[in-house]
């Protein structure tokens, strides 16, 4: 076996990542990495290093100085928390923006998150759910081999987010990108992800795989477990 092949099939490989802003250090040292098909949730204080870490995974930093090895695959898609979609464009048109050939599954990928029929609406005729809804099926359309996600649902009310971590899961499971996902919610990260890492000052300070059965619930005594480790980690006493 060739050295480091366990390494070579992740989709993401960070070694001693560093990003530095004014001098400062906001990420130290980083390692992490993500297999194919794996759901990772980050979390940590506000300013921890969280959306520069997926910044600089996204490609989104070339102006910000720093070192290390980076490597991710050729399709990532990048989903944030406000949709970014075009207001002079239809919901169809967003979603296959840049790539027309791909209307047929520009269509399918919108009857996947829920709206087939509002095609042809416009971004300000929808919801805020239904405009993330519309992002997230611009994002796989594409495919991606690394979905990042920076807090997609921390503008949503708590029912639609209940709702969006059921599409999230689906379309994971459909799709089975990598995914990063940022979240302040724990219970959401444990929700969701195959493996939860806590960020501090830059670098990981927890790391927790989760194998409550799905679905997971918060009254489940191993949830309220890993909660309380990941709280912890978190620096918040409870
Ligand atoms: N463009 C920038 N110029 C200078 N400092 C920056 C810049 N972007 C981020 N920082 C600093 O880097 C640190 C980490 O920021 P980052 O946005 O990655 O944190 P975060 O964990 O995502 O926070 P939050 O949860 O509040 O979104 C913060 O102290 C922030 O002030």
């Amino acid at each position: 076996m060739a050295p480091n092949a366990g390494l070579l099939s992740a989709t993401v490989q960070v070694r001693n990542l560093v990003r530095r802003y004014d001098e400062r250090a906001v990420l130290d040292g980083l390692d992490l990495d993500i297999a194919p098909g794996e759901f990772v949730a980050l979390l940590g204080k506000s300013g921890s290093g969280k959306s520069t870490l997926l910044r600089a995974l996204a490609g989104l930093d070339h102006d910000v100085e720093g070192s290390g090895e980076l490597a991710v695959p050729a399709q990532v898609s990048v989903v944030f928390q406000d949709s970014r979609l075009l207001p002079w464009a239809r919901v169809l048109d967003n979603v296959v923006l840049g790539i027309p050939q791909a209307v047929e599954r520009g269509r399918e990928s919108l009857e996947e998150v829920g709206l087939a029929g509002r095609e042809k609406a416009w971004p300000n005729e929808l919801s805020g759910g239904e405009q993330q809804r519309v992002a997230l099926a611009r994002s796989l359309v594409r495919e991606p081999e690394l979905l990042l996600a920076d807090e997609p649902f921390g503008a949503l009310d708590a029912l639609t987010r209940l709702k969006m971590h059921v599409l999230l899961r689906k379309l994971c499971a459909a799709h089975q990108p990598a995914v990063l996902l940022v979240t302040h919610d724990v219970d959401e990260a444990i929700v969701l992800a195959d493996r939860v890492i806590v960020l501090d000052a830059g670098r990981i300070v927890a790391e927790e795989t989760i194998t409550l059965p799905a679905p997971r619930s918060a009254a489940d005594p191993g949830f309220a477990a890993v909660r309380s480790r990941l709280l912890d980690a978190l620096g918040v006493s409870v």
